[in-house]
């Protein structure tokens, strides 16, 4: 017999996840067995503890009066960076375009020359940082996107510091590949396009160091035409499409989404009527990213619009030199007040539907049985406070696999 790690009883409530009549599974006064990692057993406290005793475990935690949830799965980032741009945001609200200050050699280029003069060694400590930072905010699964760049050698720089970061943090890391995030300035898109193909996508595929392809298809970046030709390249290399669209202006990025078969397409500032049509049938995940749109002093995506037509969305950070928060909370409460999403739905879309943005809803994202015990303990007694506390961290302890890895103080 398999020896019981942990129990966690007597919460408030154990949200599981997505439920088929409710927009929540959920227990109230419950308890979650894991063994070897997974989930054994969640349910009522007194019916789990008769099953897998307390004083069994080898860690047993009291949750009364706390709500225990799904570890956040934030499925967009930009965590691995270098340099400060906080001067950037400052100048944006004092008027600057966050296009003007990249057309002038700022913004994600300045990232760039940043991330090119550190070593390999500083680029790991910054993100372990910031893993720190996300893990003690509740989560357990983050994509990192390489895309500061922009030359094979600082690609495969980046992707080797993100697989470091993920062999040595307890987090779940996501690689991929971005070369396609800008044009560096020395040449024009369409020679930069034909070196991301050539060069870089060869040298990713063959050192099997990525497992999405993104590009940002953005006026005055990459075109469709251009963002096509990569996410082609990428899944013949065996990269599975992802895509930044429709951010500032509607390009036509969500229906090369659909046509593509990306697993996700991204910011959606700007997607109309057809796009999420488009983006609902081919099954493509909407990641919608909140903290960008507030950052920017933009308008929100329209998160209800998915809804209403049948749809759902996943919420990410879109943590960046350019919208520098690593909280799922932040995001989560802007869903809400910002995009008028319930809590319900907020807290699916940065868990489950954030797992189904990375192609991993068997791995992340839940707390049913079986699925690997990544959870948030709240200090609160419901998911509802992640949001309605908004500004400060709700989340006390963090389990990966079962194991209590954070343990912080409110
Ligand atoms: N929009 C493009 N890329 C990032 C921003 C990166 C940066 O500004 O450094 C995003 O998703 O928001
Ligand atoms: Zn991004």
């Amino acid at each position: 017999m398999t020896e019981l790690t942990t129990i966690v009883h007597d919460a408030s409530e154990i949200v599981v996840g997505p439920g088929t009549d409710e927009p929540l599974e959920r227990y109230e006064n419950a308890a979650i067995a894991v063994t070897d990692g997974r989930v054994t057993a969640v349910g009522p406290t007194n019916e789990i503890t008769d099953e897998y005793p307390v004083e069994n475990a080898t860690h047993a935690i009291n949750a009364d009066g706390k709500s225990v949830i799904p570890g956040f799965v934030d499925s967009h980032t930009h965590a691995l960076f270098a340099g400060d741009r906080s001067d950037e945001f400052a100048a944006k609200l004092g008027g600057e375009q966050y296009q003007d200050i990249l057309a002038e050699g700022g913004g994600i280029l300045r990232t760039v020359r940043a991330v090119r003069e550190r070593s390999d060694d500083e680029l790991l400590v910054n993100v372990l940082f910031h893993l720190d930072t996300m893990f003690a905010h509740g989560t357990t699964t983050v994509e990192i996107k390489s895309g500061y760049g922009l030359d094979t050698e600082t690609e495969l720089r980046m992707l080797d510091v993100i697989r470091r970061a993920d062999e040595s943090h307890p987090m779940d890391v996501v690689p991929t590949f971005m070369g396609a995030h800008a044009v560096p300035e020395e040449t024009d898109a369409d020679t930069y396009t034909d070196r991301v193909i050539d060069e870089q996508l060869p040298a990713v595929a063959d050192q099997g160091v990525a497992e999405f392809c993104d590009v940002f298809c953005e006026e005055d970046v990459f075109s469709v035409e251009q963002s096509r030709r990569v996410l082609e390249a990428g899944l013949e290399h065996g990269l599975t499409p992802k895509i930044h669209a429709e951010e500032f202006v509607r390009l036509g990025g969500a229906q090369l989404a659909a046509e593509v078969g990306a697993t996700s397409a991204d910011h959606l500032l700007h997607a109309n009527e057809d796009d999420r049509a488009a983006l609902t049938e081919a099954g493509v995940t909407p990641v919608l990213l909140p903290g960008t749109a507030f950052s920017l002093e933009a308008d929100y995506a329209d998160a209800r619009a998915f809804f209403d037509d049948g749809g759902s969305v996943a919420v990410a950070t879109d943590f960046n030199p350019n919208c520098y928060s690593q909280s799922m909370g932040f995001a989560i409460a802007l869903a809400c007040v910002g995009m008028g999403m319930t809590p319900a739905e907020a807290l699916i879309a940065g868990t489950h539907s954030g797992a189904r943005a990375l192609d991993r809803t068997d791995k992340a994202g839940m707390l049913r049985e079986g699925m690997p015990a990544d959870m948030a303990i709240v200090d609160a007694p419901s998911h509802v406070h992640v949001p309605y506390n908004f500004g400060v961290n709700t989340v006390e302890t963090v389990l990966k696999g079962g194991e209590p890895v954070h343990r912080g103080q409110r």
